[in-house]
């Protein structure tokens, strides 16, 4: 009789607010091997905008939670797996053979691993297949001291890739190499630029049941005030804003409210992301910015319906959404 274990392995990638986890998504949604793959993007904000950047194949179940995964979305996404798990059952979708959740820059990884094992049917279902957190080699090592989030994910992680090597330089990786080596040494770690990684890592994960418990553990060791930090409110201090742009706003407008924003609140600015169709555009261009870096503009073929209103998303610590306006709006 065969003890092979049919149970459905779900991978969770996770990083930092604007790390890479959906530049490597979307690179391995490309890739044969995972045809068969459904996949749950969890998104924080109050408008979604990774899901219209990714490009899974024909037919592949791509699912959305917004709300943050370790915070209000436990219940629903003990619904949403089960469900999930019954429309392949019934054939109302394909069948899929893994599971890969993106969770949210901010998600605490653990919630969703605990998730997994307490709902007695998704842990006859599903087995937990193990964590990649992605760390940005560009400001992740400041991130791990600043961002408790940061923290537990790379210390939870059974591997770990840090993105962006070619923002770097060779003595930034090497420290941000060695600090992620103090943090969570049981992990691999490699580099990967714009997310090519091997399929392959997702199978390598194999996390040990064992080892979880000892992880987190030594993440508590490693930083006893994150527990506090956790509680203290359903979006970790994060406020998200989002602003629609007038339509006859073009990129040179933009650009200069940017760097306003950049001048007066770097410090507070997160993570902005943007679908925007400049004025005598056809197409939408994605914005992408981490911190004080915005990354190359690239256009989408067209527009989804309901973001076409030019909006852009804000995750911001300590600022106003007055404040905020102020620097598009009303600047002097
Ligand atoms: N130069 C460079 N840019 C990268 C690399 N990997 C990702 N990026 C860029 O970094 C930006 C953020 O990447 P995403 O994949 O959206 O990051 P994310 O972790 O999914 O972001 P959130 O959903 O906000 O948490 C995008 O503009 C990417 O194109 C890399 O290796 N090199």
């Amino acid at each position: 009789m065969s003890t092979a274990d049919r149970r459905i392995p779900v991978s969770l990638i996770s990083g930092f607010l604007g790390a890479g986890k959906s530049t490597l998504l979307n690179h391995w949604l490309q890739q044969p091997q995972l045809a068969r793959a459904a996949v749950l993007i969890n998104e924080y904000g109050p408008v979604g905008v990774d899901h219209h950047l990714v490009r899974p194949l024909d037919h592949q179940p791509v699912l959305l939670a917004s709300g943050c995964i370790c915070c209000t979305l436990q219940g629903p996404l003990v619904d949403t797996l089960q469900s999930l798990f019954l429309q392949a059952l019934r054939r109302q979708i394909p069948p899929f053979d893994r599971l890969i959740i993106e969770t949210t820059g901010l998600a605490d990884p653990a919630g969703v691993m605990f998730t997994l094992r307490r709902s007695p049917f998704l842990a006859e279902r599903y087995r937990y297949a193990g964590l990649l957190t992605v760390v940005d080699g560009q400001y992740g090592l400041a991130q791990l001291d600043t961002e408790p989030e940061a923290l537990k994910q790379a210390a939870l992680a059974d591997a770990l890739l840090i993105s962006k090597p070619d923002l770097c330089g060779a003595d930034q990786l090497q420290a941000l190499t060695q600090r992620l080596a103090q943090i969570n040494p049981g992990a691999s770690c490699q580099t990967v630029r714009h997310g090519q990684a091997e399929v392959a890592l997702l199978a390598q994960l194999s996390p040990d049941p064992a080892s979880s418990p000892l992880r987190l553990r030594r993440w508590l060791r490693v930083s006893p005030a994150v527990g506090l930090q956790q509680d203290a409110g359903q979006g970790h201090g994060v406020t998200s804003f989002s602003l629609t742009l007038p339509p006859h706003w073009g990129l040179a407008e933009l650009l200069a409210a940017l760097e306003r924003v950049q001048q007066r609140h770097g410090e507070a600015l997160l993570r902005l992301k943007g679908l925007v169709r400049f004025a005598g555009d056809t197409r939408p261009t994605v914005l992408q910015a981490v911190h004080g870096t915005l990354y190359p503009l690239a256009q989408l073929e067209q527009c989804p319906a309901e973001l076409a209103d030019n909006r852009l998303v804000f995750l911001t610590r300590h600022l106003t959404q007055a404040q905020l306006a102020e620097c598009f709006f009303d600047h002097k």
